[in-house]
């Protein structure tokens, strides 16, 4: 069985858990760093990324998710999470876990478009996706290793690189689950690769 962990510290992660378990998989909300240890790949949902951020430190995640990357399991940041995950942050000091070779710009589309919808077509992932994007980031620049999957208004808007998958919309709050189908297949295929 395949076990993917939801980030429950903030934001919408009861809706990815839901998503997840629409594909067949196991869901669980992470709230313990321990936790990590049960899991097989993890979902860090959208949010706000410095509240987000500033929970993470507080319960000790910063670390305990870089090393769940780095020993190859899977990780899937949407909107805030993406944020999270990139290496660089526009117009910013900060990087979060830096663990993606992307560089992001937060509440990138403006105020008037603060929130919108639009069908994305998501490279080997889902032709038509209707993508719901809140205050969404947009990913300005990718290294030579992460592929980009997806762009709106000619921005990108999902890429993957390796075992890192991100998004600057929300899946979950659609009852398409194919890209959370997608996520779970790279899971199963780390499984396979890191038993080894
Ligand atoms: N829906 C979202 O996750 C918004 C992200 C938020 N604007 C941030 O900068 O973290």
């Amino acid at each position: 069985m395949t076990t993917i962990g939801v980030l429950g510290l903030q934001g919408a992660f009861r809706e990815h858990v839901r998503s997840v378990e629409a594909t067949g998989a196991t869901g669980v909300v992470v709230k313990r760093k321990e936790q990590l240890d049960e899991i097989d790949g993890l979902i860090i949902p959208g949010g706000e990324s410095t509240t987000m951020r500033r929970l993470i430190d507080k319960y000790d995640f910063l670390e305990p998710i870089r090393a769940f990357g780095n020993s190859g399991k899977p990780i899937f940041g949407t909107c805030a999470g993406l944020i999270l995950l990139a290496s660089e942050i526009d117009g910013s000091y900060d990087v979060h876990l830096g663990v993606m070779d992307i560089k992001v710009r937060r509440n990138a589309f403006g105020r008037q478009r603060d929130s919108f919808e639009a069908d994305l077509d998501i490279e080997g992932v889902a032709e038509g996706f209707n993508a719901v994007f809140i205050r969404a980031p947009y990913v300005e620049d990718v290294g030579e290793n992460t592929k980009v999957l997806a762009r709106y208004d000619g921005h990108i808007v999902a890429a993957q690189q390796g075992h890192y998958l991100a998004c600057s919309f929300h899946p979950e709050l659609t009852d398409d689950h194919r890209i959370t189908a997608h996520f779970v297949k790279m899971v199963e295929e780390s499984k396979k690769t890191l038993a080894l």
